[in-house]
């Protein structure tokens, strides 16, 4: 199978000085993503997972190690317009909170538009509302008058506007609703069915990995401690922290309800 992200021996560290190594935040992670195919990015808080989703999208420039992205080695130096448009088209990210990426003043519409017209993309802005499961009429609202669902949709709208290879979703549903960040994850399943687009989760969640991910690398301390099949990882996992991680799942953030309503969510959608 083709592999459409490989990321080969990955290394970050912050605040490194002469006589120190400063945080490593990512220490020599390797991994690869096939076509159409979802990866889960997991790991407590400061384990290194944004930094790594990070320099995939090219937001964060790698110490040492590779990004490829359909067979394309992503350079740091190219500057210039296409390679601009180009570098969007491999991959866009969505984040937790959706305002960062929504210009406040923007309708929706103005939004999608602006996005659609930079890259001389043939796609409509009703069509994108109607991918992401949105009436049209709301392309005249703006970000504070949509619900966070919503928003939500609106970013997704406006990242496969440009017809990425990989998007890459950092706790995208994390500060949603249960049932709510259940429905986002049907959609997303959807569209990666529907399109082949390959999605990369960035999550601490591991309900939400395990119901929509094909393979999970799980991150502890900057390192990649263990790489596997979803349900493998899940069911038999092999390293003591990522059977820590599943024990510790019902935590603070953690409800039955939400695996109940992940589960009825994609009933019928993952076969
Ligand atoms: N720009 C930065 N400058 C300095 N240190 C940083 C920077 N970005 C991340 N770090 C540090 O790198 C480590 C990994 O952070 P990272 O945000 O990648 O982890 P994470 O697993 O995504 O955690 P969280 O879920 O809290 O975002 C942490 O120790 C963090 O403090």
């Amino acid at each position: 199978m083709t592999d459409i992200v490989r990321a080969t021996g990955l290394v970050k560290a912050f605040g490194a000085t002469r006589h120190s190594r400063g945080i490593v935040a990512v220490d020599d992670v390797s991994f690869s993503l096939g076509k159409g195919k979802a990866i889960g990015l997991v790991g407590e808080s400061g384990s290194g997972k944004s930094t790594l989703a990070r320099m995939l999208v090219g937001l964060t420039r790698p110490d040492a190690g590779t990004v490829e992205i359909d067979g394309r080695v992503r350079a740091w130096r190219e500057t210039g317009r296409s390679a601009r448009l180009r570098r969007a088209r491999e991959v866009q990210m969505v984040f937790q909170d959706p305002y960062g990426s929504l210009d406040r003043r923007l309708t929706v519409g103005s939004a999608l538009l602006d996005v659609v017209r930079r890259h001389g993309s043939d796609q409509s802005t009703a069509g994108l509302m109607d991918r992401v499961g949105l009436a049209s009429r709301l392309l005249e609202s703006r970000p504070h008058q949509l619900s966070g669902g919503q928003r939500q949709r609106v970013a997704i709208a406006k990242a496969l506007a440009v017809n990425p290879s990989v998007l890459v979703l950092d706790e995208a549903t994390s500060a949603l609703d249960v049932s709510v960040q259940a429905q986002i994850l049907a959609l997303l399943n959807e569209i990666r069915v529907t399109t082949g687009i390959s999605l990369v989760f960035v999550s601490h969640d591991l309900a939400v990995v395990g119901e929509v991910t094909d393979s999970i690398l799980v991150m502890y301390l900057g390192k990649a401690v263990e790489q596997g099949a979803t349900a493998e990882v899940l069911r038999r996992p092999q390293h003591a922290y990522t059977e820590m991680l599943l024990s510790s799942a019902p935590g603070p953030d953690w409800h039955p309800e939400r695996v109940a309503e992940l589960r009825a969510a994609f009933v019928g959608r993952l076969t």
